[in-house]
Order: structure tokens, then sequence, then C-alpha cells
């Protein structure tokens, strides 16, 4: 049986950096080369990083993209690697327009190029906007094995690439991929490229992209999977790895030209010779994750990536004693070590004894740096000045401690981490300008009473490994409250949160109308009383840092809503 080593290079490129990334390319490729590889596959648009968005539109982005792929062929052959056929996703410009393409590399040459079929136009996917569909399928031989490729979303899709791959008759089929994470996603993939491999009858080697890019993060988790649908490989989620996976195939190169599916497969062979009989390795198979291990890793690699890219070292944020800003800390440190988090406890006149002696506990625990700034000096001004009563001198405590946090960052050079919730974030229960400031909300996507499941998760880790559990018991345990006057409650002015979080997982991620919400059992007044919260605070979610997507629908590309929106569910029924 013919033999073939595949190396699947799960790398973490950086959008726009298109010569860091390139450099990547050669680093990983001698890396595959040194393990013995024959080929080597990188993830979707991998030189550019992705998603690109509007820099897809710009001439000079696409031209350098191009270049570099150009280049890299006399790259590789000058790293030791041509005789690796080497596959990289990268963004190319013809006369039809912008393409999200790959291409095959091999001996100082470029020996395929081809484009993305199916452009995803849903979630948080805009192809339609970047980029025009491909038509044509490049079938490389090597070896004497015939492959194919198709990029991402073509395998999402019924019909296409896939079939037209196997019905002209490939040994094995590759696939760069950028698939964000969101949870449970990895149940679906592995089914999914089982059913392609079967579709095409040739092992599907499926390379996806790692790290995080704004508010999304990849999670890696590349497999290889044989025409039966076994399982053959797969590399850790969240990490960047390199995959070496042997194969052995039955003799092929048959790979018929022309066309299939109305798609022109060509085909251009490179060589005939198999490879030499050689003992093969056991190709590794990396555990998945458990669900609480798989979206606290989203975070921490979403939050590192982004204060990390964006040039900073440090992030600072309020510790109020609370959970919100405890999960928060307790995931900025495991992202970034706790020498780059600063916490400030500002308390004001209607700050409790436990929160200032909580906040102080988080820090302790974490070891990472911690002092007191009172703001109720700074607000008795405001509130002297302007006679501010009521809402307006509640809030001017958030909005005081958000500037006291922005002129920190500007002193000493910390990014502002925001701590709201998705829950929060879904009523408008924040502060606009207040506590909703910040570069970066590390658990936006995540529901409230997923975070007190998070906050549990993770301590119960600790206490595994035998370490000081991060997060103070109290603050999981008391009730949550804003402290913006005496004896405040958020059950004061929201549902309780189980209830609340129920009825938003089916308005916002289920996107069920009035009539469905009061089939599912939830009470009318209840319904209408969260409906016109979520309604009325899309301004503030517009305004929102961004913040890492882990749900199915995240607020923000993946749920874009008018802010002046005359529309009112249940009312208008
Ligand atoms: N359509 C629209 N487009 C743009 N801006 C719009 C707007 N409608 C109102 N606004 C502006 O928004 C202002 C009202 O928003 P805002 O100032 O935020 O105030 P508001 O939403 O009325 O109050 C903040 C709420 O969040 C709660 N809170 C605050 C802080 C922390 C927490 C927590 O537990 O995490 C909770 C607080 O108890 C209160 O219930 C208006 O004065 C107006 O300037
Ligand atoms: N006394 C305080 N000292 C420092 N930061 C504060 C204080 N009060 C609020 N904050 C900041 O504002 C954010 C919103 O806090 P607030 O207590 O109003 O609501 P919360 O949603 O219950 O958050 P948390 O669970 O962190 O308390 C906090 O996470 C924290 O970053
Ligand atoms: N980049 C892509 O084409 C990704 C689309 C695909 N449905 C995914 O999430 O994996």
């Amino acid at each position: 049986m013919p033999q073939l080593r595949i190396a699947l290079a799960q790398i973490n490129s950086t959008v726009g950096d298109v010569a860091g990334n390139a450099q990547l390319h050669v680093d990983w490729a001698k890396k595959a080369a040194e393990a013995g590889a024959h080929v080597v596959v990188f993830p979707e648009m991998s030189l550019t990083g992705y998603p690109v968005e509007d820099l897809s539109l710009r001439a000079t982005f696409a031209q350098a993209s191009r270049k570099a792929v150009d280049d890299l062929p006399r790259r590789l052959v000058e790293a030791g690697c041509g005789d690796l056929l080497v596959y990289v996703g990268y963004l190319d410009l013809d006369e039809v327009g912008t393409r999200d393409a790959a291409a095959a590399l091999y001996d100082g040459e470029v020996v395929g190029r081809q484009f993305k079929h199916h452009l995803p136009n849903y979630g948080v996917f805009d192809e339609h906007r970047y980029f025009k569909a491909g038509q044509t399928l490049d079938v490389v031989r090597l070896h004497g094995l015939d492959i194919g490729m198709v990029i991402c979303e073509d395998i999402w899709q019924d019909g296409g690439p896939v079939t037209a791959l196997g019905e002209a008759g490939v040994d094995l089929v590759v696939s760069p991929n950028a698939s964000p994470y969101e949870r449970s996603k990895d149940d679906i993939r592995l089914p999914l490229v089982a059913r392609r491999a079967a579709e095409a009858k040739a092992p599907l080697v499926y390379t996806n992209s790692v790290g995080g890019q704004d508010d999304l993060v990849f999670d890696g988790d590349s497999i290889v999977v044989g025409a039966d649908g076994e399982l053959l490989g797969r590399a850790p989620q969240f990490l960047e790895h390199l995959l070496v996976v042997d194969l052995e195939l039955p003799a092929g190169g048959h790979c018929a030209e022309g066309e299939f599916e109305g798609m022109q497969v060509r085909r251009r062979v490179l060589s005939t010779e198999p490879v030499p009989s050689y003992e093969p390795v056991e190709a590794p198979i990396s555990e998945p994750l458990s669900d609480e291990a798989e979206v606290w890793s989203a975070l921490v690699v979403g939050l590192r990536d982004y204060v990390q890219k964006n040039g900073a070292r440090s992030v600072i944020f309020g510790f109020s004693g609370g959970i919100d800003s405890a999960v928060s800390a307790a995931l900025a440190v495991d992202a970034l070590g706790p020498d780059c988090v600063y916490g400030v406890s500002m308390p004001s006149k209607y700050s409790s004894e436990h929160s200032k002696s909580d906040a102080a506990e988080l820090a302790r625990r974490l070891g990472c740096h911690f002092r007191t700034e009172p703001v109720e000096d700074m607000v008795r001004v405001y509130v002297d000045q302007l006679k501010l009563t009521g809402l307006a001198e509640e809030n001017i405590q958030a909005r005081t401690r958000g500037m006291l946090l922005m002129a920190l960052s500007n002193q000493e050079g910390h990014l502002v981490l925001a701590t709201g919730n998705k829950t929060e974030l879904a009523v408008g229960y924040s502060t606009i300008y207040g506590d909703a400031v910040g570069a970066f909300a590390p658990i936006k996507d995540v529901f409230k009473t997923h975070v007190w499941e998070l906050a549990r998760w993770r301590n119960a880790e600790a206490e595994k490994r035998g370490e000081t559990p991060p997060i103070p018991e109290n603050s999981i345990s008391k009730p949550p409250s804003a402290e913006l006057r005496p004896g405040q409650l958020d059950t004061d002015s929201l549902p309780d949160y189980p209830l609340l979080d129920d009825i938003l997982d089916d308005y916002v991620e289920g996107d069920r109308g009035y009539a469905d919400l009061i089939a599912a059992g939830f009470d009318a007044e209840t319904i209408d009383r969260v409906l016109r919260m979520v309604d009325r605070s899309e301004f503030k979610r517009r305004q929102y840092p961004v913040g890492t997507k882990i749900t199915f629908k995240a607020f923000g590309r993946d749920r874009r809503l008018p802010i002046t929106n005359g529309w009112r569910e249940g009312t208008q029924r």
C-alpha cells in the first residue's frame, strides 16, 4: 500500500501581518520537513490571517498577499523544504475579483491554486461582500497519489467540490480552515468531516486555525479522518501544533481531469514514484476538552491574543468583590500572568465592607497588582456641582470609575477590561460610559448563570491541582449588586438570573417571537418586561467593547439589529 506522511500545521497567524505570517510558514514547514512529512497543510488564509474583513477590498493588501505566496516557494527551497508539498491559504486577486484562495507549493513553484467555492454569508461571515467564488479544482499528483483540496465552507455545504473530487477519483483531500469556535461546534465538525471523507471516497485532512482575532477565537482541533470515517489523528484545542499522521492509501493516481458537478478539475503531476516503504508512527488523538475547560480556554486565548496582538502587555479593571470582575480577573491572570493584571478597588459611599475585602482577597489569591482608589470625593464634586439625584447620581459613580480607569490606562499603559456579562448586555444593565468602558470585554458572551458555573469549575480545577482556588467563595455565593444605592440588588430591577437567562436563550440565541415564548411557558408580563429591556438597549451594545464569541449567537456581527427600531415583539401581536 502506498504510504504518505501528512503534517497539519495548526498555526496562529496575525491578521494583516503578511510578512510575519510568511515567516511562520517557513518555520512550521521546516518542522514538518524535520518530522519527515511529505505534505503539510496550513489553515485557511494562513498568510493573511482570517477574517481580513475590508482589508480584502484593498488592492495593495491583496497584492501583498499574492506576492507573499509567490515568494514563498523560493523561501521554502532555501529552508530545505523543496520536496515538501505545502498548502497555504491566502488572499488572491484576479480579473474577476478578490478570492479566498489556497495554493499548493512544491520545489520552488506554485503548482496549484484554488478559490473557495462556497462563500458563507451568515452568522459572523460576510464572504459575499469580500470574495468571488471559485470554479476550478486543482489536483496534484505526488508520489503517485492524487491530492485535491477544498476550503472550509466547501465542506459545510452539501454537493459541490467534495462530490466533484470524489467523482474525479482523488486519493486524498486536504482542507485549510478558519472555523471560529463556538460551544459544541467540535461535536459537529468530526461527523461532518467523516461524511465528506466518505463522499470523496478518500481520507480528509482538516487543518483549522488557532488563536484570537478581535471577537473570534479559533480552537484548532485539526483532524484527519479516513474514507471509512475512522478518526486517524486529532490535534489539541487552542494550541499551536504540528499534527503528523501516516496514511496508508490504496494504490491511486487515477484522478480524471475535466468537468465534474459543473467544476473544472485540473491535474498537475509532480511525482509518480511511491514513497519507499517506511515504519509509520502512531498519530496522537488528543482528547477534546470538557465543555467548561473548552469555554475557559477560548476566553483565555481570546483575551490574550487581543491584548498581545494589539501590542499591549497589561490590563486594568475594577475589582468590585463581585462575580463578574472575579471571573474576569482569573481569566486575565490565566491569559497574561499575575504581573500583567492590575486590579483597582474603587469604593463609593455605598460600597459594602465585603466588596472591599472580597476584592482584596481576590487579588491576594491571584497574586496580581491591587490598589484602592476611593471615588467618593470625585463623585461628590459632580453630584454637588450638577445637583445630581436618583439615577444620575447612581450612574455618576460607575462613570467616575470608568474615567479613573481610563486615566490610569493613559498614565501607565494598560488596556482597560469591561467586565459585563451577556445577560447584562442583553438587558442593558450597565452604565454606558461607566462600567461599560474598556478596550475588551472578556465575558461579554457568557450568560450570568454560566459565569457562576465557570467560577465553580475554575476553583474546582485549582483544587484538583492542589492550588489555591482563585475566586473567593463569597464572591460566588453573595447576591449580585451594583451597589449604586443603599441595599441595591440586581433582582430589584431584573427577574432572577436563571429565569432571565432562559428567556434570553430563547429570544436572543433562538430569535423566537412572542408567541413562541408564551408557548415555552414563560409568563406574559415577564416576557414583555424582558423583551422591552433587550430591544431598548441595542444602543448600549453597539458601543460596548469587543469580546470573545463563545455562543451560537454573540452580540456584534452575529446579531445585528437596528438601533432605531420601532418593532416590538408582543405589542404588535
Ligand atoms: N437610543 C439611544 N441611543 C443612544 N443613547 C441613548 C438612547 N437611549 C438612551 N440613551 C442614552 O443612555 C442614557 C441612559 O443609559 P445609562 O446612562 O447607562 O443609564 P440607565 O440605563 O438608565 O441606567 C443604568 C442601569 O444599569 C444598572 N447598572 C449600572 C452599573 C452597573 C450595573 C451592574 O450591575 O453591572 C448595573 C443601574 O442600576 C441602572 O439600572 C440616557 O441618559 C441617554 O443619554
Ligand atoms: N467598588 C468598586 N470597585 C471597583 N470596581 C467596581 C466597583 N463597583 C463596580 N466596579 C466595576 O464595575 C463593574 C460592574 O460592577 P457592579 O458591581 O456594578 O456589577 P456586577 O455586574 O455585579 O459586577 P461584579 O459581579 O463584578 O460586581 C465591576 O465588575 C467592576 O469592574
Ligand atoms: N471560514 C469559513 O468558511 C468557516 C465557515 C464554516 N461554516 C465554519 O464555521 O467552520
